[in-house]
Order: structure tokens, then sequence, then C-alpha cells
């Protein structure tokens, strides 16, 4: 599982312009859709290879008791029970006030990693002003600066320091062993442990790991038709393990590490409640991650076909960036709609591992420009020359030619759905890279 690290500090600190450095290396799978709303308070990052959740939390204030701020404290302590480590942002030019000392105070007591980091340090790194934040007591300061960049790599080499090289640690990656790793997301109440104890009530369950420490995911193993699946870190399941009566109902870190876990991720959306602001939240989580995806709509039989054809219409709208993504309409407490999810369950896994060969695909970029050439942009026209197969779940076809910068998104999708036409991918996302050849005089002429 992905480490997650929880930002915490009082307000004007700089936690934002941290996460925000965090979380910019990765590249999301795609740009801005309409409709798709992105919280800024959990991000992915990435140092290296590894792989890590970003949390950032509203100013702490631990001694609040009323209002927004009381809620904002109990969002923070969520965020760090929920937390690997725990990185505590201070302002070297405001120096250490009393409420630093209240919140190093609550920290220690928290039985967590805890990372002192001194912000706002540009160009002073050895000043003496860093003294005096020892006094904490939560070990030595880590000068950095959010804003230019500067000591945020020895933070995070610190921070991911007890994950190393594990790999267990940082998830595996996709893999593709023929088990299709699952997870079900949805808001409380959308279903989620009626549909998953209707399968294992019919399905054969091979195992049932509990785990033993907050960090380890529920797995289940089962299987249905000789098709092996692993179901990943469920929230139906962790309400009967009385170690986590105290976890709340919804944890978003505990959503966007199953999302990471998973090859497919089945969506569920309530039927009588419509797509709701946090299931927007979600879907644009799964989008992020790369992952194969399936939206079911549970509680199909509740309502009646005029709600039916509104909440259709409301789905393709709300979802439209998952376009990707196969709807289907089930209820888990009827036992409808059951088997064609578990084919599109599949159908959606074998999409994100189709083998890709470079001949074909080179074929097919060649066929998409005799019929719609690129446009000229500048002096060069784009040329793509040859493609082959980057990556799996998600899909990626990497494209190398010339002066590719000059290909706009719409003709990036046209490709794609050429791509995806051909191999009849449905339920994955597909990424296309393009790589140019440096100098395009290179090899002008040809
Ligand atoms: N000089 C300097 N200013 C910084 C640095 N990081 C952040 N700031 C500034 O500090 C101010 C607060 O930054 P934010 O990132 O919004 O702080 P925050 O802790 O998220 O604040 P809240 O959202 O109120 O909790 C902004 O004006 C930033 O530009 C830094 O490294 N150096
Ligand atoms: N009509 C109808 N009700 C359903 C269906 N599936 C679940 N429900 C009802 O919806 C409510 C919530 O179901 P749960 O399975 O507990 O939902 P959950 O998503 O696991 O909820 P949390 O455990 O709170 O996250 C229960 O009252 C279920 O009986 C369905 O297909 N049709």
């Amino acid at each position: 599982m992905k480490p997650v690290i929880a930002l915490v500090g009082r307000p004007n600190v700089g936690k934002s312009t941290l996460f925000n450095r965090l979380t910019k290396t990765r590249d999301a799978i795609v740009a801005d859709f309409a409709g798709l709303t992105r919280d800024r308070h959990y991000g992915d990052g990435r140092l290296g290879d590894r792989d890590f959740i970003v949390v950032d939390t509203g100013g702490f204030e631990p001694d609040s008791t009323t209002g927004i701020v009381k809620e904002m404290a109990k969002q923070t302590r969520q965020a760090v029970a929920e937390a690997d480590v725990v990185v505590f942002v201070v302002d070297i030019r405001l120096g250490l006030s009393a409420q630093d000392q209240d919140i190093a105070r609550y920290l220690r007591t928290a039985n967590k990693r805890i990372l002192l980091a001194v912000n706002k340090a540009e160009g002073m790194s050895d000043s003496p002003l860093l003294g005096e934040f020892h006094e904490l007591g939560l070990g030595e300061p880590h000068p950095i600066s959010s804003a230019h960049g500067q000591g945020i790599r020895s933070l995070l080499e610190a921070a991911l320091e007890p994950f190393d090289k594990t790999e267990e640690e940082f998830g595996a990656g996709p893999q593709e062993d023929g088990v299709i790793r699952l997870a079900v997301a949805g808001r409380p109440n959308v279903g989620k442990s009626t549909l998953i104890n209707t399968w294992l009530g019919e399905e054969r369950l091979v195992a049932f790991d509990m785990p033993g420490t907050t960090r380890d995911a529920i797995a289940v193993d089962f299987e249905r038709h000789g098709q092996k699946f692993k179901l990943i870190d469920t929230a139906g399941l962790r309400r009967k393990g009385k170690v986590f009566e105290a976890i709340e109902k919804f944890s978003v870190v505990k959503t966007l590490q199953a999302i990471s876990d998973a090859n497919v991720v089945l969506l569920l959306v309530d039927a009588t409640q419509g797509v709701s602001e946090q299931d927007a939240h979600i879907a644009g989580y799964v989008l992020d991650s790369g992952r194969a995806v399936v939206i079911a709509v549970n509680k199909w039989d509740a309502i009646d076909s005029y709600q039916r054809e509104q909440l259709q219409r409301s789905i393709e709208q709300r979802l439209a960036f998952l376009k990707f993504a196969p709807i289907l309409n089930i209820s888990a407490l009827k036992r409808q709609g059951l088997g064609p999810l578990w084919d599109a369950l599949a159908s959606a896994y074998s999409s994100a591992f189709k083998k890709m060969t470079t001949p074909v695909l080179t074929r097919l970029i060649q066929e998409a420009t005799q019929h719609q050439t690129p446009k000229r942009i500048g002096a060069f026209r784009p040329k793509m020359r040859y493609a082959h197969q980057g990556g799996m779940n998600p899909p990626i076809v990497v494209i190398h030619g010339n002066s590719l910068e000059g290909i706009t998104d719409v003709y990036k999708r046209y490709l794609e759905g050429r791509i995806r036409d051909h191999y009849k991918l449905v339920g994955t996302p597909l990424k296309i890279e393009l790589r140019s050849s440096k100098n395009p005089f290179d090899e002008k002429g040809d």
C-alpha cells in the first residue's frame, strides 16, 4: 500500500504550497474535463519510483471547540490517525509560537512518525533561527522552502525512509497474474456491504485475512466460474472487525489506497440519491489512478421508470469524464444484474492488460494519419513514425515522431478512439504519450 503523509500546522505556514509541490510531479492521465471535481486536500506524489499519498489539513488549532474550527480539528485528527508519517509545518519567519507548542504536544501523543519541516527558509538553511524549533522535541528540524522547492527532496527521503525498498509497502503496481484485484468504491450507504455479502454468499470464498494493524488492507480471495478475484479493503467487512469500530465510515485515504492497489474499480452509485458531489470526487480519484473502471448503479429496483430516465441522463453528464466506463444497473439486494456485472469487470480487466504489438500500433497510427492528417503548427507538420506499448493497467501507447508537440488534444482523442475501436477496449483509460525526436532538422527530407 502507498504510504500516507499528512501535512499539519497552523494556518498560513505554507501547507498548501507544500502540498502543491509534493503532488504536482505526477502527471494526471487526462487534462481537465467538465464535471470533474478535484479535491485539493488529497493528492498522489512520487519520489523516484516511489508513490505516496499526501493529505493536506486545514489550519489546525488543537483546542478549538466550536463550529468550523472544531470540524477542521476533527478532520486533522482523522488525517493524523490515518497517516504513516506526519509532516508538521512551521514558519521560520514567524518563529516558534504557543500554538506550535500545542500542536507539538498533541502530535507527541499521537504515536506517529513525525517530521518537523521549517518552511519559508529559502536561503536560511544554516540560520540560527532554526535552533529554537528543537524545543518542540520532535527531532532535527528540516529547513525547507515550499515556494522555492528547497529541501523538499531530503524531507521526502526522510519521510519515506522506513518504507524503503519493500515493494509490498508501495504496492507491487499493476500485475497480471490472472487474479482480478477489485476495489469497490462508493459513498456510505450505497450498498457496498450488501453487494459484497451477496457475492461472498454465492461464490466460493477462498481466503479471508483479517488485518493485524490499521495499515493492512483487508483482502478477500474468491473465485467465480474459475476466475480468481481479490477484493481489496472493503468498508463493509471492516465493520465486523472489532478493532476497527472506531474508524470513520468513509475514508478517502482508504479509498485511495484501495484504488491504487486494484486493477479494476467498481464504482457504486446509489440510484435513489443520484450522482452526488462525493461520487464525483471518488470518480475523479479513480480517473487519476488510471485503473480500469466499471460503474454500477445500485438500488435500481427502488426507482420508477421516470426516475430511471432522469438518472441515466444525470450520470452521463456528471461522470462524462469516465465515459470509457460501462454503466450497469443492478440491485445488490434483489440480486439483479449481477451476471452482466461480472462480465463487465472481466472485460475491463482484460482491456487493461491488452497486449498491443508495435507493427499493429504503427499501422493503426499510419491509417489514422491517412484518414485525417494532423494540422500543421508553425513551420512543421507533426509526423508520427511508429508506436509501441509503454505499459499496462492503464495501457499506454507511446508514439514516436517529429514535431509531435503540435498534436492537439482533439487529435489525440481521435487517435485514442481509433486504437480503442481496434482493440475493443472497454472500461479502461488509454494513455497516449508523444515523443518527438529532438531536432526536426535532423531528419528533414525523409
Ligand atoms: N517566503 C516564503 N513564503 C511561502 C513559502 N511557502 C508558502 N509561502 C507563503 O505563505 C503564505 C501561506 O501559504 P499557504 O500555502 O496558503 O499556507 P497554508 O498553511 O496552507 O495556509 P492555510 O490554507 O490558511 O492553512 C502564502 O502567501 C505563500 O505564498 C516559502 O517557502 N517561502
Ligand atoms: N432497494 C435496495 N436497497 C439496497 C440495495 N442494496 C443495498 N440496499 C440498502 O441500502 C442500505 C445500505 O446498504 P449497505 O450495504 O449497508 O451499504 P454500504 O455501502 O455498505 O454502507 P456503509 O457500510 O455505510 O458504507 C441498506 O439498508 C440496504 O438494505 C438494493 O439493491 N436495493
